[in-house]
């Protein structure tokens, strides 16, 4: 029997501090325990004690890319981010096309087993948007395939979208779309607007981003099928779903922000340094002043990290050939106590639901984004709200080192992550 005991933690940042034991992976008991034994006593201070988060949106580039990050370095980076949970993108060399690739991605996460891994399926054969993947083949597959995305591409074309729809739905799936119309956005660079003018990078305009999210709220109500939406970039998408989700006109539709959007602006791109090159691009202030109104009034759902490390040759190079892409799952926490927290748009139940209660809603998840309480499986993280750190890229945990957030103090410290119980990250180390 194992035996976990946070003392002195106070579930979701209320009321006084309360002592949380973990039997074997379950949440025993909340409330106070003086003299309980236990194996590993967690001297809370205070701390602020949530569900581990769960992040719909990550690249953990394994298969194919490992001089960017493996399974392995992309799961301590989530375990010391918080994470219990994350879900890998299909865009691997090969595809997670079919039911070998996304066997193989989620046998690897539970070797490494220091967060699940669940791959997503790719929605079209080798992200080629001509052909549906084998999507039931995925979903029956010993991974349990849910979630189909092309991310890094859009499905473009409208009657494969419906189809995805429709088949996905027969088995409680969902579609994950990277929305960007690709004859909108060709050759695209920068955030078409005044300083991608002023820098001369060709635009990436709102509207490739809006009508794929409108077309696809449409389908998704006709067919009845579950949509979620990559990585919103703009403030006209938000509008549109605000819009929709109050017509509740049938289907699902959810969305994620990621905490670049919420804080980074295209100001950034002055410096020509690629490191602030991502897909979608880094928008205006009036954008991510949106996306964070969005985020706490629930338009936006949850927050994804889009996590997408490169190797140094594919991010130190000139703006057009660098490959688009941030590292997000160390920081993810800290941007989202900088830029909703402190300014009071969340408090953190409200960073339970967005982190953690939403994203594995949207994905089906049963054992992941549950309450605090007795009888709950213990995945769990414990948060400084107080402490603050210093972003240093070369000590993150990933592979690559493409984080924008180089040298900036952050607030929010992840003391302790725990996964069914056992710890996977502490205080900074990772426990493999
Ligand atoms: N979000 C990114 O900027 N990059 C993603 C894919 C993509 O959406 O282009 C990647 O896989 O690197």
């Amino acid at each position: 029997m194992s035996r976990v005991l946070l003392r002195g933690v106070r579930p979701y940042g209320e009321g006084e501090p309360v002592d949380v034991l973990v039997v074997d992976g379950t949440i025993a008991e909340v409330g106070a325990a003086p003299g309980t034994e236990a194996d590993e006593v967690v001297a809370g201070g205070g701390a602020v004690l949530l569900p581990g988060f769960v992040d719909l949106h990550t690249h953990l580039r394994e298969p194919g890319r490992e001089d960017a990050e493996t399974i392995r370095t992309g799961s301590a980076a989530a375990a010391l981010g918080g994470y219990t949970t994350v879900f890998a993108m299909a865009n691997t060399d090969p595809v997670a096309d079919n039911a070998v690739v996304v066997e193989h991605v989620w046998r690897r996460g539970r070797e490494v087993g220091l967060v699940d891994v669940h791959p997503v399926g790719a929605v079209t054969v080798g992200l080629g948007g001509e052909r549906l993947a084998e999507l039931g083949g995925m979903a029956a597959s010993a991974a349990g395939v849910r979630v189909f995305s092309d991310d890094g591409r859009c499905v473009d074309d409208p009657l494969l979208m419906r189809r995805a729809l429709e088949y996905t739905k027969a088995f409680g799936g969902v579609v994950a779309q990277h929305a960007e119309d690709p004859r909108l956005t060709a050759g695209a660079q920068a955030h078409e607007g005044p300083t991608a003018a002023k820098l001369g990078l060709a635009g990436w305009p709102a509207p490739a981003e809006e009508s794929i999210v409108a077309r696809d709220c449409l389908l998704a109500a006709h067919t009845g099928g579950s949509l979620h939406v990559c990585h919103v970039s703009t403030a006209g998408t938000a509008d549109i779903l605000r819009w929709w989700k109050a017509r509740d006109a049938g289907g699902a539709v959810s969305a994620e922000v990621t905490p670049h959007h919420l804080l980074l602006t295209d100001e950034r791109l002055a410096t020509y340094d690629p490191v602030n090159k991502v897909n979608p691009p880094l928008r205006t202030d009036a954008d991510a002043a949106a996306l964070r109104q969005a985020l706490a009034e629930g338009t936006v759902d949850c927050v994804a990290t889009d996590h997408a490390p490169h190797a140094d040759q594919h991010k130190d190079c000139e703006w057009s050939a660098a490959s688009p892409g941030m590292l997000g799952l160390q920081t993810a926490l800290g941007i989202v106590v900088r830029t909703m927290v402190r300014p009071g748009l969340l408090d953190w139940r409200g960073v339970a639901r967005v982190m953690s209660e939403r994203p594995a809603r949207i994905a089906g998840l049963a054992d992941q984004g549950r309450p605090i309480a007795a009888g709950e499986p213990a995945n769990l993280v414990l948060v400084d709200p107080d402490d603050e750190w210093t972003v240093r890229a070369a000590e993150l945990a990933s592979i690559g080192s493409n984080s924008p957030y180089e040298g900036m103090r952050l607030p929010g410290r992840v003391l302790v992550t725990l996964l069914r119980g056992r710890i996977t990250a502490h205080e900074g180390e990772v426990r493999f």
